[in-house]
């Protein structure tokens, strides 16, 4: 799919912590949107599943190692980027190995989904952010 002309197929995580928070990204200048508060992820390449295509963007990026069977979907975001067609699918992820640490020097917060609305971020996430903000509270 990531050769595909028409649609751009990426993967993202919610990564929630034991206060419930999110982690957000900051996008690193030189890439499109920079400056702009990201869930971590990145595009699906050729071979890979959803799921593994998210696993190792979360290693590459925080150095965590996830299992696929921890990656919850909750929403998607099907919208047109550029002279593309962005479909984004987020994942809620609750439980991991290692520390959470950014590998590519990007900001990282970690934010309530009530309180995401004042951190900018791409045109696609805001839906995805009500998504989030409508969760249960994390299982105990
Ligand atoms: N990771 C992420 N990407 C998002 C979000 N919202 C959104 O519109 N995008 C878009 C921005 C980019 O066009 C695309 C992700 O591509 P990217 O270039 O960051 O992915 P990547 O990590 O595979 O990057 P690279 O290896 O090509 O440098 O998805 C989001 O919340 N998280």
């Amino acid at each position: 799919m990531e050769n595909n002309p028409t649609y751009l197929f990426v993967v993202a995580a919610a990564l929630q912590d034991r206060n419930g928070n999110f982690l957000l990204q900051k996008r690193p200048v030189g890439k499109p949107m920079a400056g702009l508060w990201e869930f971590p992820g990145g595009k699906v390449e050729e071979g890979e599943t959803p799921e593994s295509a998210l696993t190792r963007e979360l290693e590459e990026e925080l150095g965590i190692v996830v299992d696929a069977s921890a990656l919850e979907p909750v929403a998607f975001a099907s919208e047109p980027l550029g002279d593309r067609h962005l479909l984004l699918l987020l994942y809620r992820c609750e439980s991991w190995e290692g520390t959470v640490e950014t590998r590519e020097s990007a900001e990282l917060i970690w934010v309530a989904a009530q309180e995401m609305d004042a951190a900018e971020m791409p045109p696609a996430d805001g839906p995805l952010v009500d998504q989030l903000k409508l969760l249960h509270p994390i299982s105990a």
